[in-house]
């Protein structure tokens, strides 16, 4: 459906996205999650034909942006992270001309956006003056207009940023559900819409693509190992003599010795569940377990170790830190703050 190839762009001598390389498939939400900075924006304005490559292609449903940018649009529909409305317009004005310029047959044309308009809860506020409309009515006006013609791929950069939460869980439940009929890709800095809203991530960092699988898999990916948490009760020379004795472990990590107890991370190299042979062989030396727990990799934790070493996302955020700006990542509220935030960068980055 989507086909990106090694798609490239440089500001400069600054790359922007490097060697991007991805397929979007039929029906499914896509999340692109990454820090600021890490060029969601930029893919998402080459995909969409906003702006070219410096190299690479992109390709949908057969036809390439650049070179038949017509026919490529007419499959998509785009919410950029600043909606395209004109404040003077009423709602029904602005999607009249949306239609227009999405070259919506005339006949078609009142049906559609009827029909768009109810989708996305907006009919009540059709002869509003947009300026008028509050933070939410204003990103659904700017959805409306991506949805007219009815593209087959809706791409939407950032669309809950500067949304109160009530609109936020809104405007995600909307999102939702437009798969039904519609593939989504979308892109957002926080972990936790992503999550709540994807059914396959792409992690991006500093351009590159640095994984890419549905959330669950990501986190068995990242969990490679078995992991289990210990508390024993015995010493330290018990316990590490009857974890010696299982040959499927194949790392010990002792975290505290207190008390007669013994804390204890294990790893195992395949998939095998050795709860069995930990239990039997305590129980064999007296040693009771307190405490056992398959450790759980949340996609956070994912996120933070593909790009820990994202130091630009830290100057590009303002944030004094690397530790400010990826908890600025795993904060939701940080969606309500970055807004002043964003246009001073984006004012200060573009071109
Ligand atoms: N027009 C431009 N001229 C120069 N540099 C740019 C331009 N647009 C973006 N950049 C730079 O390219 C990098 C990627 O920016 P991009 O906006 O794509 O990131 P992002 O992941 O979408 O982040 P954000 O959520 O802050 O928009 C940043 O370092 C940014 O400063």
């Amino acid at each position: 459906m989507i086909e990106v190839k090694n798609l490239t762009k440089r500001y400069g001598d600054h790359t922007a996205v490097d060697h991007l390389s991805f397929q979007v498939e039929e029906g499914q939400i896509y999340g692109f999650l990454g820090p600021n900075g890490a060029g969601k924006s930029t893919t998402m304005n080459m995909i969409t034909g906003y702006i070219a490559s410096t190299e690479g292609t992109v390709v949908i449903n057969g036809h390439d942006i650049l070179e038949e940018p017509e026919e490529a649009k007419k499959d998509i529909g785009y919410l950029p992270e600043q909606p395209p409305l004109y404040m003077d317009m009423t709602v029904i004005e602005y999607l009249r001309l949306a239609a227009e310029l999405k070259k919506v047959p005339k006949k078609d044309r009142e049906n559609m956006i009827a029909d768009i308009m109810d989708t996305v809860q907006l009919t009540h506020m059709k002869d509003r003056l947009i300026k008028n409309l509050s933070k939410g009515y204003k990103q659904r006006t700017g959805l409306a207009q991506a949805l007219m013609g009815y593209p087959e791929v809706i791409i939407l950069d950032e669309p809950t940023v500067g949304l109160d939460p009530k609109q936020i869980i809104e405007i995600r439940d909307l999102i939702k559900s437009l798969s039904k009929k519609h593939t989504v890709i979308l892109s957002s800095h926080i972990l936790s819409e992503v999550s709540a809203v994807c059914d396959y991530v792409m992690i991006i960092s500093h351009g590159h693509l640095v994984a890419s699988d549905t959330p669950e898999n990501l986190a068995k990916l990242m969990e490679g190992e078995n992991t289990l948490e210990l508390t024993i009760k015995g010493s330290r020379t018990e316990v590490e003599g009857m974890l010696n004795a299982i040959p499927e472990i194949a790392e010990k990590n002792f975290t505290s010795n207190e008390n007669g107890l013994v804390q204890v991370n294990v790893k195992t190299e395949g998939n095998e569940d050795i709860r069995e042979k930990i239990f039997y062989a305590c129980a064999e030396n007296q040693c009771p377990i307190l405490r056992m727990e398959n450790t759980h990799v949340s996609l956070e934790d994912i996120f933070l170790e593909l790009t820990s070493q994202d130091n630009a996302a830290a100057n590009n955020t303002g944030a004094s830190s690397d530790a400010e700006a990826i908890q600025s990542l795993m904060d939701d509220d940080a969606s309500e703050e970055p807004e002043t935030q964003e246009e001073d960068n984006r004012e200060g980055g573009q071109e």
